[in-house]
This record gives C-alpha cells, structure tokens and sequence, in this order.
C-alpha cells in the first residue's frame, strides 16, 4: 500500500507514528506530495482526496483512505499489537472521543491559524486569509493545551492508563505547534512533561527518516 504525505507534515506525522508503532513501516511506500507548490491541490490529486490534504493511503485494490483517524483505525485493524484505538467498546469510545477533541481543540485550531495569520504555504495555496479568524483560532489552541493539561494531571496517557490514538493526535499537535512557534504555557506543566516521555518513543523519533532512511 502506498501513502501519499509530506515528510515534516504533522497531520501525516500521525500516521507516521502509528505505522511505527504497529512495526507496519515495511509494508507501505511513501508518495511525496509537495504541499510547498500546492501539489495537494492540483487535479490529479483532488481526484483521489476531494479534501486535498495529506495523508492518503491508497490499498493495492485502488482502495483510497483518506483523513488521519480513518487511516489509523485502518492501520490498527491491520494487526493486533499494539493497540492504538481500543480493545473494548469503553476504549474504543473513550480514545476516538479524546483523540477528536484533540483534533477540534488543539490541532486543526493550530492548522487554522497557520493557514490564516501566517503566510502559510504561501499565496498560491492560501488563496483565502483572515487574520483575526487565525488568531482566534491559536487562542482556541491555547485553552485546549490548558485543558489537556488538566486530563495530564490526573492520568498518565491522553485517553487513561495506555498510549493511544488520542496520544498521537495531541503529539502532532505539538508537533504543528513548534513549527509556528506557539509555546505550550509554561502553566501546563503535566502537558509539558507528558511531551518529552512521548518524544523518547521509537516511533515519534524516527517519523521523519521512515520514508527515506538516507536522511
Ligand atoms: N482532516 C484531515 C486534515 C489533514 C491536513 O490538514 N493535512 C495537512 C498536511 S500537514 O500540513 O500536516 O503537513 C494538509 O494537507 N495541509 C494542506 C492544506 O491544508 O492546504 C486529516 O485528519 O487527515
């Protein structure tokens, strides 16, 4: 199976470590897609993601997954150890709903105001801008790094006592984050101490040289 991302990307970051950590790396191809010259947009790739964003995961059968929960989900189903999305119905739920909220508080807020109060990928990609729509945006971002600072508190992963989906979605968060240098408040210190034991992880590490190991 191929999967069409961008290396440094923190969306596709997330299926980067998921494939990492099911030990899945061997059975997949990377196709780069240039994000910079807007090659996500052009129409041979809305053709297989109408949403034109990266990752995509395309199955030998021609079979297209688009949308980083879906392909995880799929990634997860593929073989049974570890389980980043659940083995119970209550974690099943439990790690989907921490791992959308990730999504909706912190990360696609931080994608926002990348694409709205910065340059972005620049004019040829962001033909719409509005500068007060990003900076609320980040401000969003910042009140849900306060919130799962406070889930941080009282557990050790993003979802309870296991590393998950929901863990990878707030990683690429961070991950987004730094590249426009919006700093975790120094207030959130459960948040700010659960990032660096996630960064010890193999899989987190080495996300970027999966696709080419000559790095
Ligand atoms: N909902 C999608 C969002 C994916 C997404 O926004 N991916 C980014 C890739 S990266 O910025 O993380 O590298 C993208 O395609 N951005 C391009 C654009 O929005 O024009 C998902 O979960 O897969």
């Amino acid at each position: 199976m191929e999967i069409y991302d961008w290396h440094t990307g923190p969306y596709p970051a997330r299926v980067r470590i998921a494939l990492a950590e099911k030990n899945l790396q061997s059975r997949v191809q990377f196709v780069s897609v240039d994000l910079w010259k807007g090659e996500h947009k052009k129409p041979e790739f809305l053709a297989k993601n109408y949403s034109g964003t990266l990752p995509l995961l395309e199955l030998d059968d021609g079979t297209l997954i688009a949308e980083c929960t879906a392909i995880t989900e799929y990634l997860d189903a593929l073989d049974g150890t570890p389980l980043l999305t659940g083995r119970t119905p209550l974690e099943k739920g439990v790690i989907h709903m921490m791992s959308r909220r990730a999504e909706l508080e912190l990360l696609d807020a931080v994608s926002v105001y990348f694409h709205h109060a910065t340059p972005g990928l620049g004019p040829d990609v962001e033909i719409y801008q509005n500068r007060e729509w990003g900076f609320r945006q980040r401000d969003k971002a910042l009140r849900g790094m306060h919130y799962f600072n406070d889930v941080l508190k009282k557990q050790p992963f993003i979802a309870g006592e296991a590393f998950s989906m929901a863990d990878i979605t707030v990683i690429g968060d961070l991950i987004f984050a730094a590249l426009v240098d919006l700093e975790v408040p120094a207030a959130c210190e459960a948040l700010r101490a659960w990032h660096p034991r996630m960064q010890e992880r193999h899989s987190v590490r080495n996300r970027v040289t999966m696709s080419d190991p000559t790095l």
